[in-house]
């Protein structure tokens, strides 16, 4: 895969990130105190090898060896109140050293709980730590994140694919923390375990829509463009995570364009992922800026494809011809697309326009 030559940071200007897991976002260091803090032998001894047992370095064969990675460390974590506030706060740290100023972060609470969560994951004894206390302590450690290193970080709670009868305990916990910064209800996981065939998906994205919840959903990223109808006409979806393939049904993609629909996209995953082609210059992203869609550019998971959102600028720069208008104008449409509130999204959006110089109603969808 080419990597790009230039390390000029390029678009040095506030930036907005809509897409990226918390569970895909932790720094190795922190794998590594936790594991020797809680007596959990890990397979490495250094972040080296650590980063050797997590990294994608090249484009995957299956979707799964991606997905796979997540078994290496999730069970560190999971299950740790002191480790779940840390990961949550040192992320915004880490964002706001990437010139971040919102954030949605996205995880699934499950996950990362041992107690109340059928079957409890990562081989993990049973403890006390439910989805819903998870969801508190990311809260804790976002809201303590956000006053340290001022920047504004936002949740989606994520229900995964394979598993249904976690989502409708989702949507609850969307609407109970609603006031403590969870904007959002999220399905991810692996696409090729469609939702139409899954009604507890169908059931909380139901849900979701009756009390405002907001939606996004993975979908056309390994999956094909029916996946991204689905998203759309099924469960509601105002966003869609990736939806690469979208591209493949022209009446779809243009029905999306003409609805100005937001596409949250991450050009380093789809490429380690092996959603896309692994030349750049031939990768969807390119498509969806030459078309002027709605898009934000996102990491999705950095600790596992070792990027920054720095990478994926450059990225972009380096290969799909992207220039200091249209990371303007992307970013302005990602706060647009934001799940705040519309007051907080009008400030948002014209805390851009004065950092980018530009006239307040000046237009740039
Ligand atoms: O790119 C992705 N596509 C689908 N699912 C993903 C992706 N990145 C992470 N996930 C899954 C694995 C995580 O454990 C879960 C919640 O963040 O979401």
């Amino acid at each position: 895969m080419a990597q790009p030559a230039s390390t000029e940071t390029i678009f040095n200007k506030p930036k907005i990130e809509l897409h990226v897991h918390l569970d895909g976002a932790i720094r190795v260091k922190t794998i590594l105190d936790v594991a020797r803090r809680r007596g959990i032998v890990l397979k490495a001894e250094n972040e080296d090898q650590m980063k050797h047992l997590c990294v994608v370095h090249k484009p995957v064969k299956e979707f799964t060896e991606f997905l796979d990675k997540f078994e290496e460390y999730m069970h560190v974590i999971a299950g740790d109140r002191e480790a779940i506030k840390r990961i949550a706060y040192e992320f915004v740290e880490d964002k706001s050293k990437e010139g971040v100023i919102y954030v949605e972060v996205r995880y699934s609470p499950h996950f990362l709980a041992n107690t109340d969560v059928e079957p409890i994951p990562w081989n993990q004894k049973e403890g006390d730590v439910s989805p819903s206390d998870v969801v508190h302590l990311v809260n804790q450690g976002l809201a303590e994140g956000e006053r340290d290193f001022n920047i504004k970080a936002r949740s989606i709670l994520c229900c995964m694919r394979h598993m249904p009868n976690w989502s409708m305990e989702v949507v609850e916990l969307c609407k109970k923390y609603k006031d403590e910064g969870v904007v959002a209800i999220d399905l991810a996981g692996d696409e090729s375990i469609n939702c139409e065939a899954q009604p507890g998906h169908r059931l909380a994205y139901e849900e979701a829509v009756k009390c405002g919840i907001h939606r996004t959903v993975h979908a056309g990223e390994g999956g094909p463009s029916s996946a991204v109808k689905e998203a759309v006409e099924v469960l509601k979806a105002e966003r869609i995570g990736h939806g690469y393939n979208t591209l493949d049904d022209r009446v779809l993609y243009k029905q999306l364009l003409e609805q100005n629909m937001h596409f949250e996209l991450c050009p380093i995953s789809s490429v380690l992922t092996a959603a896309c082609d692994p030349d750049y210059t031939k990768n969807p992203v390119v498509t969806f800026k030459n078309d002027k869609a709605n898009y934000s550019l996102n990491t999705d998971d950095p600790l596992i494809f070792d990027s920054t959102l720095q990478l994926d600028y450059r990225t972009a720069q380096e290969y799909m011809g992207f220039t200091e208008e249209e990371f303007e104008r992307l970013n302005i449409n990602s706060a647009k697309s934001s799940f705040l509130p519309e007051k907080e999204k009008k400030e948002l959006v014209n805390k851009l326009y004065e950092a980018y110089s530009m006239v307040e109603n000046s237009e740039t969808a």
